[in-house]
C-alpha cells in the first residue's frame, strides 16, 4: 500500500499574482494530477516560472468539473471571461475534460 502526502505548495503562472494577492482571483482550475489538496489546509504558493514565494493559500473547496460545465461563475472567479477562461486551461491542459475546482482564501 502507498500513501500520499497532502500537498503543502501550489505554483501559479506570475501573470495571476496580483489578481491572486487583490483577491479578484479566488479560484483555479487544475487536472487531476493536481486536485489533491485538502479543505482546511494551507499551502506556501510561489510563482510557476522562478519559484518565488509570494502567498499562503488556505484550501476551501476541491470540487471536480467538467470543461465543458465551465460557466460564467467560473470565469467570475477567475477574473476573466469565459472565452478566456476556457482558451487559458486549452492551453495548459489540451484535450482535458476531466478537471478541478480549487477554491482558496489569502491567508495573513
Ligand atoms: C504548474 C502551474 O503553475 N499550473 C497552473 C495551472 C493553472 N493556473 C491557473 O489556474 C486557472 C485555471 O487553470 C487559470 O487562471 C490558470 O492560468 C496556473 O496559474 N498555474
Amino acid at each position: 500500500m502507498t500513501t500520499n502526502a497532502i500537498p503543502t505548495e501550489m505554483t501559479f503562472f506570475a501573470r495571476f499574482e496580483s489578481d491572486i494577492l487583490s483577491g479578484k482571483k479566488t479560484i483555479t482550475i487544475r487536472d487531476e494530477s493536481e486536485s489533491h489538496y485538502v479543505p482546511g489546509t494551507t499551502v506556501d504558493v510561489s510563482t510557476y516560472e522562478d519559484g518565488r514565494w509570494f502567498c499562503r493559500l488556505e484550501i476551501l473547496t476541491v470540487e471536480p468539473i467538467a470543461f465543458s460545465d465551465l460557466n460564467d461563475f467560473h470565469a467570475q472567479q477567475e477574473n476573466m471571461t469565459l472565452a478566456e477562461l476556457k482558451g487559458v486551461i486549452h492551453d495548459i491542459y489540451p484535450g482535458i475534460e476531466k478537471l478541478y475546482v480549487v477554491n482558496y482564501a489569502l491567508v495573513n
